[in-house]
């Protein structure tokens, strides 16, 4: 068949399909239903016999494998790609200076002095690692109270971490996770009340004053996760009051459920509540009206940042940040639980580590995230091109 006549051979469908008229073209009016499946018939018929027309007769919009054939055609489907700079790195530092203590339930996460930071952070900085968030791990008996004195104590292991991060890898983003069970002597978030539930007013007024005490040690973000009502205005007026409000990101972990998988977060931090539980103050996992809540509550109370906190079981949580909080960057805690869940299933041969370490991740970025807090960074600074 020569050009012209397939030109024209195609020019004679449209005419005859409502659905791919020439540019320009007039649309064939269709006034009945009858009308209509006699259009689509004709046209149906007419490329049925048309041999030598079936290449391109069929509805183009089922072709899709060409647009993915290519790996760099696949990288392209993506919104977002993961890239180094979305990545934050948990690190749970030990008041025990030369503590280097593998966590059996986090695999290949350690609990570390500062005497062993610098050394293990070096080679993960030359392979392009952007920030990490700091967990404090009070090891010496004796040293956790009922208000969580220790958690801003200028001698503890967060506050010198951050000094030291400073100076030593001045580039380095440094965000502080904000809460007191890892300080308190009964392991909530906050500070409690006679009844064992949780004085907000207090609780809200220490965790601001710690806060403080981490952008003033020179943290770039403080992220509260202790869920107290109200703390992220607080954080934020005392950050106005002492003047460094303009360089302190202040995120919120805004949707953050109770639930199993902060089990090796607490093996880690030693920080399991002694009674009780955290249902009280942490989202009940069918919450997600309250989610949204807290997220456009947070967002009103000056969050720079919405954290959605675990990631792989909360992805319309996730969605739901984005669009509430459109003009935010959103985080996802891709927590330890989750983490020991991948690596498990992994040992256990159920799939490949790293195939599922990015399924995840994409899925959790597809959902809406920019950023994401994961123990798998190292593994992506060696994966990761970019
Ligand atoms: N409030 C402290 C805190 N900050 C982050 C996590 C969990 C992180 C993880 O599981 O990786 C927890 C534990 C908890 O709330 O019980
Ligand atoms: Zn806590
Ligand atoms: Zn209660």
């Amino acid at each position: 068949m020569s050009f012209s006549s397939l030109v024209q051979d195609l020019s004679i469908r449209d005419s005859n399909n409502p659905r791919r008229r020439p540019l320009g073209g007039a649309a064939p009016s269709i006034s009945t239903l009858d009308d209509r499946v006699s259009h689509i018939s004709r046209a149906m018929s007419y490329t049925s016999t048309a041999a030598t027309s079936v290449s391109i007769s069929g509805d183009i919009s089922s072709q899709l494998h060409g647009g993915y054939h290519h790996p760099l055609a696949r990288s392209w489907q993506a919104e977002r790609q993961l890239t180094k700079s979305m990545l934050i790195y948990p690190l749970f530092m030990s008041d025990i200076e030369d503590d280097e203590t593998l966590i059996p339930s986090l695999p290949g996460q350690y609990r570390r002095g500062i005497n062993k930071l610098v050394p293990f952070l070096e080679p993960l900085v030359r392979k392009g690692l952007k920030s990490v968030m700091l967990f404090g791990v009070p090891m010496q008996p004796g040293t956790k109270d009922a208000l969580g004195t220790a958690a801003d104590d200028p001698k503890g292991p967060v506050m010198q971490t951050i000094r030291l991060l400073r100076q030593r890898f001045p580039q380095l983003f440094i965000s502080v996770d904000v809460c007191l069970c890892e300080y308190t002597s009964h392991g909530h978030c906050g500070i409690l009340r006679d009844d064992g539930s949780l004085n907000n007013q207090l609780s809200v007024d220490r965790i601001s004053d710690v806060a403080l005490a981490y952008a003033q040690a020179g943290a770039h973000c403080v992220a509260p996760s202790d869920m107290n009502d109200g703390r992220i205005r607080a954080i934020k007026l005392k950050l106005i009051e002492e003047g460094i409000a303009h360089k302190t990101l202040l995120m919120s972990y805004a949707a953050k459920f109770s639930g199993c998988l902060y089990g090796p977060f607490r093996d880690a931090a030693m920080s399991a509540p002694s009674f009780g539980d955290r249902k009280c103050y942490q989202l009940p996992p069918g919450g997600r009206g309250l989610a949204r809540r807290a997220i456009t509550r947070d967002i009103g109370e000056g969050a720079d940042i919405i954290m959605v906190k675990p990631a792989s079981q909360y992805l319309d949580i996730i969605s739901d940040a984005k669009e509430l909080g459109r003009d935010l960057p959103i985080a996802a805690y891709h927590v330890s639980g989750e983490y020991a869940m991948v690596h498990a299933a992994a040992k256990a041969g159920v799939f490949d580590l790293k195939t599922m370490a990015f399924e995840v991740t994409e899925g959790i970025l597809r959902a809406g995230a920019n950023i994401v807090v994961s123990y798998f960074t190292p593994d992506f600074l060696d994966w990761l091109e970019n």
